[in-house]
């Protein structure tokens, strides 16, 4: 397999990690920690389903990666007792690719959609006529003889996943019964999760040390489960096994992951901006040549944390340092000039 570059706090998960996060996922509602609004909305659909012996409304999930949306569509196949089958909306080319999955989809089964805002126009729009008439039209044959025959398909449920619910047409997006938005998750609710994958990886992790990975994964459980197994690798070499704050801390130093969930390119960016660049504005292309990287990573994986932290401002010139940069990175700010959030 070709090996994938990817940042320790990257959102993303590369394929090398699925499995190790497949283990570690909650296979049912109550199991699933934090987002109590979606969670008990979801409870009230599925449940309601269920009791009338029919299959749930279509489901979108919004909100960013690795806050759940998989999970989500997994244990909603699983509460209402339906095969799930998986794609994306990049990975469907061709509207066909779309109909074989369809015509080949069982009475209940939940077909999950991830990155559905990638559809395809064709594929988005044959999607509308499968979800509202349960009903996909195959042509056959080409050009000025090809006729479409209609097939009607069972009751099934989509859930779709976007991490841009924006960028939905309108007519896509009505088609969803239920919309569920998931937001970044509190600390405690990551020190739940992260005890509950300590207790299923058969590790011990003292109370502190799952408060301290909490405070370093940036709202999201993906990256506080990833942060666990580093802890982990850790405390294998260098400790008593146990994974404790000692442990915790000394692990996030080795991976670069400071006090407040930065890496290094986070605070290369930071750096540079607030350093060579006067607090900025900057432009993202100058930017990412200075720390070595490409635009598209600097905007995809640092930017949105440090934006969301507070620490850099998105400028119609450019990015832009605020004086809480400064005092992370224990700079002095400038007088007067700082963008302020
Ligand atoms: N509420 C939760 N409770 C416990 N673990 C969770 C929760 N949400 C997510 N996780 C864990 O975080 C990891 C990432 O979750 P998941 O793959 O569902 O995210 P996602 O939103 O679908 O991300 P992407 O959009 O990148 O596919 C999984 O290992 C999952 O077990």
């Amino acid at each position: 397999m070709e090996e994938e570059d990817f940042s320790i706090v990257d959102t993303a998960a590369p394929s090398t990690e699925r499995a190790a996060e497949a283990a570690l996922r909650p296979r049912v509602l109550d199991e699933f920690v934090g987002q109590e609004t979606v969670r008990s909305q979801l409870s009230l659909v599925l449940q309601a389903a269920v009791a009338r012996g029919a299959t749930p409304d279509h489901v979108l999930l919004s909100g960013p990666p690795g806050l759940g949306k998989t999970t989500l569509a997994m244990i909603i196949a699983a509460e209402v007792g339906g095969a799930l089958r998986l794609t994306s909306g990049p990975a469907i080319t061709h509207a066909g690719d779309l109909a074989a999955v369809l015509s080949s989809l069982q009475e209940g089964d939940v077909f999950f959609i991830d990155e559905i805002h990638r559809l395809a126009r064709p594929a988005e729009e044959m999607l509308y006529l499968a979800m509202e008439d349960f009903r996909v039209d195959v042509m056959v044959g080409k050009g000025p003889g090809a006729t479409s025959i209609p097939l009607p398909l069972p009751p099934f449920t989509v859930v779709g996943a976007t991490t841009r619910a924006g960028l939905l047409p309108a007519p896509l997006r009505d088609r969803f019964g239920f919309t569920g938005h998931l937001e970044f998750y509190s600390p405690g609710e990551l020190a739940q999760v992260v005890t509950r994958s300590a207790r299923l990886l058969g590790v011990e992790l003292t109370g502190d040390a799952a408060i301290e990975l909490a405070s370093r994964s940036r709202g999201t459980p993906r990256i506080a489960n990833r942060l666990l197994r580093r802890v982990q690798d850790w405390a294998q070499v260098h400790g008593t096994g146990i994974l404790d704050l000692a442990a915790a801390q000394a692990a996030l130093t080795v991976f670069e992951v400071d006090d407040r969930g930065l890496d290094r390119l986070d605070r290369s960016v930071l750096e540079l901006v607030c350093t060579r660049f006067g607090g900025g504005p900057v432009g993202l292309t100058t930017l990412a040549i200075s720390v070595g990287e490409e635009p598209e990573t600097v905007e995809s994986v640092a930017e949105p944390f440090l934006v969301r932290e507070g620490l850099l401002v998105r400028t119609p010139r450019g990015r832009a340092a605020t004086r809480a940069a400064y005092e992370h990175l224990g700079l002095t700010p400038p007088d007067g000039t700082l963008f302020d959030t």
